[in-house]
């Protein structure tokens, strides 16, 4: 589906909710610590929890205690570095790498050495080797980690907006959700999950498959159902389901009877 997806519908009080970070809930910047996260994004996301029973979580390709600490102080389900690492709504964190690739990791810091526009991400459960700031290196990334990827059957590639990351073969956004939807809060809700990368179609095939709502924000082709132009209007529909959750709610409680 392209560009002709409608919006989303409201979410519903029985949804649960999986979201993106970079590209969805924050404009991307030059470099990865560079981000400015929008002033309503924890508030937002706290009372979306509060009134979706606790079923939202973050599903990025960023680690998950560099989640936390653009989240702070708000600790809420997430499933880190691409579905390699996952915390569920007990706090519980799962998630190991298949091995030592410290090796991978100094060769990146070297190319970046060479290459000083170049931007090395170690992760726990693998590196991300940023180009943004100059694509024209895209070629010389991509062989570079071929090459060390060769003889490192457990380690998969994946590419994302002017990234190659090196992850942990099996790890993915839709296996992640998949695993929230076995469990409490988030087993027998309707899964909305949103995401702008490649790297989240996974998850919209997730959530399709449980009959759910699958958003694409921005341009590209996606087998999403629906589609949102941007952050900004990520955000006016998270507002907006907030705002109509809110009511619902408030026509459940019975108004305080003035003596
Ligand atoms: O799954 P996401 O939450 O969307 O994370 C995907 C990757 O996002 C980050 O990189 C991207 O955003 C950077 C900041 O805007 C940008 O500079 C970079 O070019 C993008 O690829 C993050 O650094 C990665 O670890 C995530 O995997």
């Amino acid at each position: 589906m392209f560009a002709t997806s409608p919006p989303p519908p409201h979410l519903p009080a029985d949804a649960a909710l999986f979201l993106d970070f970079d590209g969805s809930l924050v404009p991307m910047a030059p470099t990865p610590d560079s981000i400015v996260v929008p002033a309503q994004l924890v508030p937002l996301l706290s009372e979306l929890r509060a009134l979706l029973g606790g079923a939202v979580a973050i599903i990025s390709g960023r680690e998950i205690a560099v989640l936390d600490h653009y989240l702070r102080p708000l600790q809420i389900p997430c499933a880190g570095a691409h579905g390699a690492q996952r915390r569920d709504a007990k706090g519980q964190q799962c998630g190991d790498a298949p091995g030592d690739i410290s090796a991978v990791v100094e060769a990146c810091e070297q190319l970046a050495l060479a290459h000083p526009t170049l931007y090395v991400e170690p992760k726990q459960s693998g590196v991300a080797l940023h180009y943004r700031r100059d694509p024209s290196l895209e070629t010389l990334c991509l062989r570079s980690l071929q090459s060390m990827l060769a003889h490192r059957p457990q380690w998969t590639l994946l590419r994302g907006k002017r990234v190659l990351e090196m992850l942990p073969v099996g790890a993915s956004k839709g296996r992640a959700i998949q695993a929230f939807l076995q469990e409490a809060p988030f087993a027998g809700r309707t899964p909305f999950f949103l995401g702008d990368d490649s790297s989240d179609e996974s998850g919209f095939a997730a959530v399709l498959a449980q009959r759910g709502v699958a958003i694409k924000v921005g341009a590209g082709p996606s087998a999403a159902s629906h589609r949102l132009e941007g952050v900004d209007a990520v955000y006016h529909w998270l507002q907006a389901a907030c705002t109509q959750l809110r009511m619902l709610s408030n026509l459940r409680q019975p108004a305080e009877v003035q003596p």
